[in-house]
């Protein structure tokens, strides 16, 4: 909102009601429409009887949807997914990012109801979790790991051709992902660079997902899984380790011991690579990552964004010497340190 738009109450009300056109489209993907209509082009009846709606606003819900940009309708009255929607709230497409909408509907919309208990209190407000150990309870229910799961990979997987080609893997032959959960962040890297001994360090909880995962992308027995926690065990050597779209989850104290216990991990002349939506003033990306960091603090018990300065300065305290970070798109940047 510009200085000069800020004087008019349109566009006061278009960002403080813009919850209402964010609902029209969680909502469309949590009955199932775009998925509905991909198999087929319906009218608004038909719609209705698929889908099991009431008469009452099926219309101007389907025509606000037009005016989004999310369907088109045709001159005979039938609805079909526009582009965008099909390209990416459709399963099975390469692009789809359902995965991560659904969470963000049944997930992140109530937390971010209670923003200001948590600007008052600090705690996180999803509600589907309770204590310290995030990860251990949400992987003792299937349906909540599959959902996080798939929101993280939905998020990662657009970065995967930004990061085979951002950092010079030809010259090392081993890396090791921590929190690289079912390994499809690094099954991408391993393709564009077969030589690499590529090994996944994660909960031992994920596992059985990571070989059901690698099996169905014919990427079995070519990147290895090491079961762990990243705070407490040793963690295997590689030339290069690498953490993306994890460090946020944490506070500054265990983000700068997680750092720390890569240092000795890291072969001598390799490096340690972060990527993440790292909060870089004057970059267009900026009011989005700050945006995402209040999202970690509703949804994590300790996550929240940081500065590129603080994270350079973590790596140098572990012992690392040159820092230097670039932009993979998608509002992430890639923080390379290396190792002499
Ligand atoms: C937000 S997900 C990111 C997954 C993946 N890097 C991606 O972007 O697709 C964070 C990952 O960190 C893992 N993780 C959390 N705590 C961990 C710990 N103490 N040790 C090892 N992995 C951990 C989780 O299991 C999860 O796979």
């Amino acid at each position: 909102m510009t200085a000069h738009e800020a004087v008019h109450p349109g566009a006061v009300l278009a960002q403080a009601m813009a919850f209402q056109p964010a609902r029209l489209v969680l909502t469309g993907i949590e009955i199932g429409l775009f998925t509905e209509l991909a198999k087929k082009p319906a009218t608004e009846d038909e719609i209705r009887e698929r889908l099991g709606l009431h008469t009452r606003g099926t219309d101007h819900f389907l025509a606000a949807l037009v005016e989004l940009g999310f369907l088109e309708r045709s001159s005979s009255g039938e609805f079909r997914n526009s582009r965008a929607a099909q390209q990416f709230l459709v399963p099975g497409d390469e692009g789809y990012l359902g995965g991560f909408l659904r969470i963000a509907g049944q997930v992140m919309y109530p937390a971010w109801d209670k923003l200001g208990e948590a600007l008052r209190t600090g705690a996180p407000q999803a509600a589907t979790y309770t204590g310290e150990d995030m990860f251990g309870e949400l992987y003792e229910s299937d349906e909540k790991k599959d959902g996080l799961v798939g929101m993280a990979e939905d998020a990662s997987r657009p970065l995967i051709p930004a990061l085979t080609e951002s950092f010079g893997w030809a010259k090392y032959s081993s890396v090791l992902e921590l929190g690289g959960c079912r390994g499809n962040v690094l099954a991408g890297l391993a393709k564009a660079h077969p030589h690499l001994d590529a090994c996944v360090f994660d909960l031992p909880q994920l596992e059985g997902d990571f070989s059901a995962h690698m099996s169905a992308i014919e990427m079995a027995g070519k990147v290895r899984y090491h079961g762990g926690d990243f705070f407490a065990d040793p963690l295997p050597q590689a030339d290069v380790l690498m953490i993306g779209h994890a460090l946020v989850d944490w506070n500054d104290e265990q983000r700068k011991q997680l750092v720390k216990n890569t240092f000795d991990a890291v072969r001598p002349g390799g490096a340690f690579l972060v990527w993440d939506p790292v909060i870089v003033d004057d970059d267009e990306s900026y009011l989005r990552n700050l945006i995402r960091s209040l999202n970690l603090q509703l949804m994590t018990p300790h996550g929240k964004g940081y500065r590129f300065e603080q994270c350079a300065e973590w790596m140098r305290e572990a012992g690392y010497a040159e820092v230097t970070h670039t932009s993979l798109g998608h509002d992430v940047t890639l923080v390379v340190a290396h190792k002499d």
